[in-house]
């Protein structure tokens, strides 16, 4: 069973050399692929650094389900492992509690929900699990969702979607002390709260097309 991990990143200098720390130290997973997606900072720079990560520098941004299905046609495997590239606290043995259920064949995707990480971030993902960024998937599952590529933020939500419609098994994991960084904390309190609501309004843009007869 060959594991890899895909890392959309778009501008994440400061969080993702963290991540791609613990990555590497998980030898069963095979190959990680960061997909920069247009960043404006040094994420490609920090990221050249990880001789063993393979980078995919993408000349415009594409919003994370196209980096997402940029890293998804590089690569061949089995189960993705999906982690966002801002996150703070991530260890070895929270990427092996995503994996395990997959790879053991007890489901086909696991999500993980932050747990006493920050107050803030846990409970977002509390009100709104399908939306975390912290996942395994089987393949097959993934090559069967509709416009991937232009889902945007809406990729979580197409690819649970996609999982509850066909009645497979999804397990949730609890993943301790792990957090991320806000939009506000990344962009201010006025930028933030816009890039969140841009968030929504791509969520929801998603829905809308697929709700509708192509
Ligand atoms: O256009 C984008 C927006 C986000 N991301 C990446 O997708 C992940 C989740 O995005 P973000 O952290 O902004 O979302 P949040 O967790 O704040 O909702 C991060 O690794 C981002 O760098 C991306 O590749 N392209
Ligand atoms: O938890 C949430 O409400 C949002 C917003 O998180 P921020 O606190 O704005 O960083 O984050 C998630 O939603 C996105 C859309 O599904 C995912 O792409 C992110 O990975 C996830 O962190």
């Amino acid at each position: 069973m060959r594991i890899i991990a895909i890392i959309p990143a778009y501008n994440e200098e400061k969080t993702i050399g963290g991540v791609l720390e613990v990555l590497g130290q998980v030898p069963r997973i095979e190959e990680v692929i960061v997909v920069n997606d247009g960043s404006t900072d040094q994420t490609a720079q920090v990221v050249a650094q990880y001789s063993a990560v393979t980078l995919v520098n993408l000349d415009e941004n594409r919003g994370k389900g196209g980096a997402i299905q940029a890293g998804l046609d590089r690569s061949r495997a089995d189960v993705v492992l999906f982690l966002d590239a801002d996150l703070i606290g991530l260890r070895t043995d929270h990427v092996e509690q995503l994996l395990d259920p997959v790879t053991n064949n007890d489901t086909v995707m696991s999500i993980g929900l932050f747990e006493n990480g920050r107050v803030a971030t846990d409970l977002a993902q509390k009100v709104a699990p399908y939306l975390s960024g912290q996942r395994a998937v089987r393949r097959d599952v993934l090559e069967a969702v509709d416009d991937l590529d232009i889902s945007r933020f809406g990729v979580e939500v197409a690819i649970t979607r996609l999982v509850e419609a066909r009645n497979l098994p999804v397990r949730e994991v609890f993943l301790d002390d792990l957090t991320h960084v806000t939009k506000e904390e990344k962009l201010g309190v006025f930028k933030g709260f816009a890039a969140r609501m841009k968030m929504y309004w791509e969520i929801v843009r998603y829905y809308a097309r697929i709700d509708s007869p192509k």
